[in-house]
Formats: C-alpha cells, structure tokens, sequence
C-alpha cells in the first residue's frame, strides 16, 4: 500500500490578527497535486491574507500552517518561498528584458537577471515551452514595456513556473483584462494544467467569470470566516454565493464555466 501523498498545503484552524484586528478567524484548508481551488469574496474578506500564508509570505497568529510539508515558523520561510510560484500581476519590472528573459529571472527568484547567472539549455528550452502553453511562443523576444497587461500576466506565469513549483498561487490574475485577453489567459490556465498534472493551483478572485473550467475546489471567504469550501459544485452555489457576497445573486455553469447575475425584486407594475 502506497502511503497517502502530503498535501501541498495544509492550514488548520488558522488565525490571523493584525494590529487587534482578526483578518483571519479558524481557517482550515487542505489541498494536493492536481487540485485547483478558487479562493472567493468580497473586498477585504481575507483572500490576499490567506494566499500571503500559502506562499510563506507571512506567519499566522494561531494554527498550523504546512506548505509543501513544511511547517510555517520552523523553516526558513525565504528558501520554502523558493519552491511556490507566486504571479503578482504588480511586478516591479521597469527595463526593457525580452520576454524569455523575464521568464528566466524564476530561476533565481529576481525582478532583474542576476548578473553571473547562465542558465543551462534546457532551461532556456523550458521557458520556451512554458511561454508556448501559456500562448506566448510568438514573442519570445518581444521587450516587456512593450507588452499589454494580459501578455504580462501570462509572461509571469511562465515566470513563477520556472522553478518547478508543485504549488501555484494566483492574486486576481485576470484584473484589469479585456474580454479577449481574459479568455485567453483562462485558456491558458486550462491548458497548463492539462500539461501539469501534478500542479496545485490556488485562485483568488471576486468574480466568477474569472474562473477557469479547469478549476476543482473553492473556498468562500466572509468577513475572514469560511463559509464554505470543497468541491467546487458543492460550494459555488446560488446560495452560497448570494450569503458570500451578501447581495442576492443567481449562479449558472455552462460549458464549465460560471456567470453570475444579480436578483433583481420582482417589478411592480403601475396598474390596477
Ligand atoms: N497589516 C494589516 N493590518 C491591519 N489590517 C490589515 C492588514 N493587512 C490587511 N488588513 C485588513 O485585513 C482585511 C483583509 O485584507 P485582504 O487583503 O486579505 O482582503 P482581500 O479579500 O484580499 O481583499 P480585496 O479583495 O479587496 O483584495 C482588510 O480589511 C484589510 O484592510
């Protein structure tokens, strides 16, 4: 009998406090390889907070939280850092590197190359493959300035992938998108995971139109609270969601992919 694989990250009954302020209250989340969970809610709930956990970013004030195995506040947080890819769509890139080269920088987790660093062939050969799932093999050599914001998005992910990372955390990468740019990054997404079967993702969005099909799990997240969290069917219901975001709302799946659409009360009419 094989022994039961660790999950990629394991937080259990997790607060956060900051300033006497609980951002985050009793958090429990387990997720393995191959699973790709959606962290919603409102602004402020506590997304942003829990995701800084997962990367090792941050310690929790209560609770146990293990990344890759490894328990937070016994390990150095910076080398643990090194092993999840983490895409900040506000990366602090200012100079004009070609597309393969911001790619490579996620070898040595830098904003600008290192200067002695050479990478190995079939490194430059992986972040060739990785920019060509991610739908950027036309422009390997084009200059990051001149790059919209959804290229950019998907450059950094093929950046954050560089080293292999068995665990992917996603802040809002489809902010700020329009809808051909979105779609294509969700394309994306769908298809790096099809390639990477032993990837574990974590989402954080407000919206559902900005989750992939491929997505497995959600986690809902109220005023730092778990409202519900498992299967992604169990858990993105009208229900759930109208409670989550505390505004009346309708939720439909079609071809995998969800919309939601706000209540409206039922019209008065002027008559009789
Ligand atoms: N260092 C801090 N000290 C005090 N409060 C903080 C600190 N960091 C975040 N907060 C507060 O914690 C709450 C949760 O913040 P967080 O950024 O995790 O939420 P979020 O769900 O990601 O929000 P958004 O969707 O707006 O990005 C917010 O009310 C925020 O103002």
């Amino acid at each position: 009998m094989t022994a039961p694989a660790v999950p990629v990250l394991n937080l259990r009954e997790v607060d956060v406090v900051r300033d006497g302020a609980p951002l985050l209250r009793s958090i429990s989340l387990t997720v393995h390889q191959g699973e790709h969970w959606a962290l919603l809610g409102s602004n402020g709930a506590g997304k942003s907070t829990l995701l800084s956990l997962a990367g090792a970013l941050v310690h929790p004030t209560r609770g146990t939280v293990e990344v890759l195995g490894r328990t937070l506040g016994r390990v150095d947080m910076r080398e643990l850092r090194s092993f999840v890819g983490h895409v900040d769509p506000r990366h602090p890139l200012r100079s004009p590197l070609r597309v393969r080269n911001v790619v490579l920088t996620g070898l040595t987790n830098t904003v600008e190359p290192v200067p002695r660093h050479r990478p190995t062939p079939d490194q430059c050969d992986r972040a060739e493959r990785l920019l060509t799932t991610l739908g950027m093999g036309g422009k390997l050599d084009a200059r990051w300035p001149t790059l919209s914001h959804g290229q950019r998005g998907r450059v950094l992910i093929a950046r954050a992938l560089m080293p292999l990372p068995r665990l992917l955390l996603l802040d809002e990468p489809a902010t700020g998108l329009d809808l051909a740019a979105r779609e294509q990054l969700l394309e994306s997404l769908d298809a790096l995971r099809r390639d990477h079967p032993e990837l574990a993702t974590v989402l954080v969005t407000h919206h559902l139109e900005e989750l992939p099909a491929s997505t497995t799990h959600a986690m809902l997240l109220r005023t730092g609270e778990c409202l519900a969290s498992g299967a992604v069917d169990e858990v993105v219901t009208t229900d759930h969601i109208t409670k989550c975001f505390d505004h009346p709302v309708h939720i439909s799946r079609t071809d995998g992919r969800w919309a939601a659409r706000a209540l409206r009360p039922p019209h008065r009419g002027t008559g009789s």
